[in-house]
């Protein structure tokens, strides 16, 4: 659905305090992982997110009922599974929805789920999806578009040939149940694993090794229901803390793991922001002296978060002298290129290299091809005069709650028009 614009008018600091929203990433396998339970489960701390909605409608799909009851929490009851199919139609809105496979593999032993294609920042390959399910037990055919698995005797060992966020979380939900132990090695420690890792151990699943390359699931015979609080948005965080940064303000940023944060936290510090920890929030104080251009490159957790990669670029676009990003876990995720170049920003790419020297950015329309790149188009557009229209807002949808008004709450001058009066304008 294409929606109105949002309209920033920039060049004015922010200031004052904002809620950090749950977790997307974290939040949506943690929906799927509920459906390995035939007991309710109650999830606190759900953001109102496009991908979220995404996601309920695939576990509607397969069988569960949710409500709501309070911003953000969420209560999913799948008494039973009706279909073990993840259709296109759903499949195709969202990568994510391909850990759909692993809770129905685990619930009722089979399940066919689509392709999921590609996205607006290039291949993202599942092979280590599919090698890992055939190395534990379960046979994957692939036709037509489709996955095809069923479990046969579950149990064995998996060595990932890369860190990988959805490959690590695909495995581990399809072994909770059963009777057999998998090994998984070489496995993401990112936190949004950790944090289902954690949740499905609290509905009584026996996983070690959260948080370390070493995961081993020993199956349990079901999972019971229960209660869970999600992680905070360190992605979300990340993307406010790049906008302090790049209007030169001092911003606090509560709900937050400070822990989480360390990688942008160290980038920030080496280029001159003041970053100060508090227990659950973050102080990030650009007001103090000139900023200085730095390198940074991408890795998995605990690195610099690819999810960050755009938003950093547009900070660095408004940093005298010279810096370089580099993004090797995602090396086409460069959408937002174009259009910051399009708001007067010097950057020239290699490969997966952004060279960039910092400059004056200047107002202009432009357009988001993908959330991440839109949210870096939303900093650039606060440090601007003149007002930037930013097409594409149902991608910064996927990954901000109700973004223009919480950037009102810090002082940006943030709007997006209602349909009627967009319609009435043109
Ligand atoms: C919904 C969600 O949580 N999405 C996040 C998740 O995506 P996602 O889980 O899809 O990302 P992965 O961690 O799997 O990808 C990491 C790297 O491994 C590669 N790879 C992955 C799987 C595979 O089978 N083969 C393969 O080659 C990918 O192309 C990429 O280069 O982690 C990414 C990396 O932190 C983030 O950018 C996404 O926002
Ligand atoms: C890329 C993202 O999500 P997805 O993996 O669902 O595309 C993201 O959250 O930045």
């Amino acid at each position: 659905m294409h929606l109105t614009p949002l309209h920033i008018q920039g060049g004015r600091p922010l200031g004052g305090e904002i809620a950090v929203q749950p977790s997307k990433n974290a939040a949506l396998p943690i929906i799927v992982a509920s459906l390995l339970s035939s007991e309710p489960v109650t999830l606190h701390g759900v953001p109102r997110l496009s991908d979220v909605y995404t996601i309920l409608e695939l576990a509607q799909h397969v069988g569960a009922y949710h409500t709501w009851s309070g911003p953000n929490t969420l209560t999913i009851h799948t008494p039973e599974i009706l279909n073990t199919d993840a259709p296109y139609a759903l499949v195709s809105k969202m990568r994510a929805s391909f850990i759909m496979m692993g809770a129905l593999l685990g619930r009722a032993g089979e399940a066919v789920v689509s392709m999921p294609g590609g996205c607006a920042f290039g291949f993202r390959p599942v092979d280590q999806h599919v090698k890992a399910f055939r190395a534990i037990g379960i046979d994957v055919e692939e036709d037509n578009g489709n996955f095809s698995a069923k479990r046969r005797q579950l149990g064995g060992y998996f060595v990932f040939e890369m860190l990988t966020v959805g490959g690590t979380q695909n495995a581990i939900l399809a072994a909770v149940l059963g009777d057999a132990t998998v090994v998984l090695e070489n496995a993401s420690i990112d936190t949004d694993v950790v944090d289902l890792i954690q949740f499905l151990n609290s509905l009584g699943a026996q996983i070690e090794g959260a948080g370390t390359n070493t995961v081993t699931v020993h199956g349990v015979r079901a999972l019971r229901g229960g209660e869970y609080r999600i992680i905070p948005d360190r992605i979300e965080a990340g993307t406010f803390m790049m906008a302090a940064a790049a209007t030169r303000s001092r911003l606090r940023l509560t709900n937050v793991r400070p822990d989480h944060l360390r990688a942008v936290s160290s980038k920030l510090t080496e280029m001159g922001v003041g970053v100060t920890e508090e227990v659950s929030s973050l102080i990030v104080d650009a007001t103090q002296g000139h900023l200085r251009a730095v390198n940074v490159t991408t890795q998995s957790f605990p690195g610099f978060p690819t999810d960050l990669q755009p938003q950093m670029s547009a900070l660095l676009a408004t940093i005298d002298g010279t810096s370089t990003v580099q993004d090797p876990v995602y090396t086409d995720r460069l959408t937002h290129v174009p259009e910051l170049q399009r708001m007067g920003a010097n950057i020239a790419v290699s490969g997966y290299i952004q060279l960039i020297q910092g400059g004056r950015l200047h107002a202009a329309p432009v357009k988001a091809a993908d959330l991440r790149a839109g949210a870096a188009l939303v900093v650039a557009a606060l440090t601007t005069e003149g007002e930037t229209v930013i097409d594409g807002v149902e991608y910064l949808n996927r990954g901000y709650e109700h973004l223009a008004e919480r950037l009102r709450s810090i002082g940006a001058h943030a709007y997006q028009p209602e349909p009627a009066l967009a319609s009435a304008m043109d």
